[in-house]
């Protein structure tokens, strides 16, 4: 295994210095060290997304473990959960094992699976949390994203499953038979374009029954991608009861609005969808106040013939990875602490990813990245590492360049690109 001397880095935004990486860990200098000019780079924890979808098994025409894993590590990510909702539905151990396989053989980031909370996605009956909790992959995160857990009853039950180890179940808020045929927010813009809505309350009545559970049962919640003023308000309110509920918000709802549906451009195109200025303003306040615990992508890789048809008939979802750091850079500048906190330390306690999330202190597991804050880049689809192109940032120039990336000391990005 190969030694590092980090040269002149500036640890969070601290004065520089040198950072020594040895056997895995931070280390005490050690000689025949490989040297990184690191003069002006900015050193984080590795990036931590709670919420990727990796799309493997069954869709791998839009992205793999491996490809999906390379754009993470590119992205300043050392570890990434990755969705259930694959084909095969990840609710079996089965499952959820051949995931984290691959992502061991890949190598480029700790892929950590999330298991479905009911078989197949389809809210009628739990799927074997217990036996996808004990298999090799150690599920802690459960989920049916891209569907709400929406029967209370099954919700109940399985945040009272999960608290025996520990356990938390993410949802995805969206109440059903308030979202049939939408088709972006309800609100002027929908009304003006004449499409479906999705209204903000669909969300927020989740959010608002899951709380009041997760405190009767005394339970962990998470609450995916979080989309408006309202759902934060709620969040705020429960937080201060001491519910034990965390959330997370996407860059592409801290950036964009509702506006951009009306060039009828499918890359726009996102379950929950994109809102207006007013949510954007509440959600980035927010994630100040740590209301929202952390910046998860949702990474939602598509192949070209579900993005580029009718708005109408396109699947849901963007591209995250390799543009989350640069987004929440351009959003709130070079707040280095709030940065690893938001990104790298709380979605790995979240997680219960020990090892990731970090100080960065001699004999802590070496997983971190470099950055270059004074670079900026012009995001062009075609020299993304996923195999997909739906990202809604092309063309955009963006600050923040990911430099360098290591897992557990092994280099997998040097120089700007994927070592293997
Ligand atoms: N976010 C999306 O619009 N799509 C996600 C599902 C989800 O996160 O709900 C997907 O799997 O494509
Ligand atoms: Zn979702
Ligand atoms: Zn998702």
């Amino acid at each position: 295994m190969m030694a590092y001397l980090i040269k002149g880095v500036s640890i969070l935004g601290a004065e520089p210095t040198d950072l020594y990486i040895n056997d895995g860990v931070i280390s005490a200098p050690v000689e025949n060290a490989e040297v990184i000019d690191a003069a002006g780079l900015v050193a984080l924890p590795g990036l931590v997304d709670v919420h990727t979808h990796l799309r493997e098994p069954g869709r791998e025409d839009a992205e793999t473990v491996e490809t999906g894993s390379r754009a993470a590590a590119l992205g300043g990510y050392t570890a990434v959960c990755a969705m259930a909702n694959t084909s095969p539905v990840a609710d079996t151990a089965g499952v959820v094992e051949q995931v984290w396989r691959l992502g061991r053989e890949a190598g480029l980031v700790d892929v950590q699976p999330i298991g479905a909370v009911t078989v197949g996605l389809a809210g009628k009956q739990m799927a074997e949390l217990g036996a996808m909790a004990t298999s090799a992959a150690n599920v802690r995160i459960f989920s049916d994203d891209g569907f709400c857990v929406a029967d209370p009853k099954l919700m109940r039950r399985a945040l009272e499953y999960v608290k025996a180890f520990d356990g938390v179940i993410a949802q995805h808020a969206e109440e059903p038979r308030l979202t049939e045929g939408a088709q972006m927010h309800e609100g002027e813009v929908s009304t003006r374009l004449g499409l479906t809505g999705w209204p903000a309350v669909a969300e927020e009545a989740i959010i608002a029954r899951d709380v009041l559970l997760a405190e009767h049962v005394g339970s962990r919640l998470h609450v995916c991608h979080v989309s408006t003023a309202g759902s934060v308000e709620v969040l705020r309110q429960a937080k201060a009861r001491g519910v034990r509920v965390t959330a997370e918000v996407t860059p592409h709802h801290l950036l964009l609005t509702d506006e951009l549906a009306a060039g009828y451009d499918p890359v726009f195109k996102v379950n929950p969808p994109l809102r207006t200025r007013s949510d954007v303003e509440a959600l980035r306040q927010a994630l100040l106040d740590g209301v929202i615990d952390v910046v998860a992508t949702d990474h939602a890789p598509h192949a070209v013939q579900d993005k580029e048809c009718e708005w109408a008939h396109a699947r849901p979802g963007m591209l995250g990875l390799e543009t989350a750091l640069p987004i929440v850079l351009s959003i709130y500048g070079p707040q280095w602490d709030l940065i690893a906190d938001r990104m790298s330390r709380a979605p790995a306690r979240i997680a219960g990813l020990a090892g990731h999330g970090g100080d960065l202190s001699v004999g802590s597991p070496a997983n971190l990245t470099l950055v270059d804050p004074a670079a900026r880049r012009v995001v062009d689809p075609s020299e993304l590492a996923s195999r997909s192109r739906n990202t809604p940032y092309a063309g955009m120039t963006l600050p923040g360049r990911i430099v360098a990336t290591f897992l557990r000391g092994e280099a997998t990005v040097l120089d700007g690109k994927a070592v293997k």
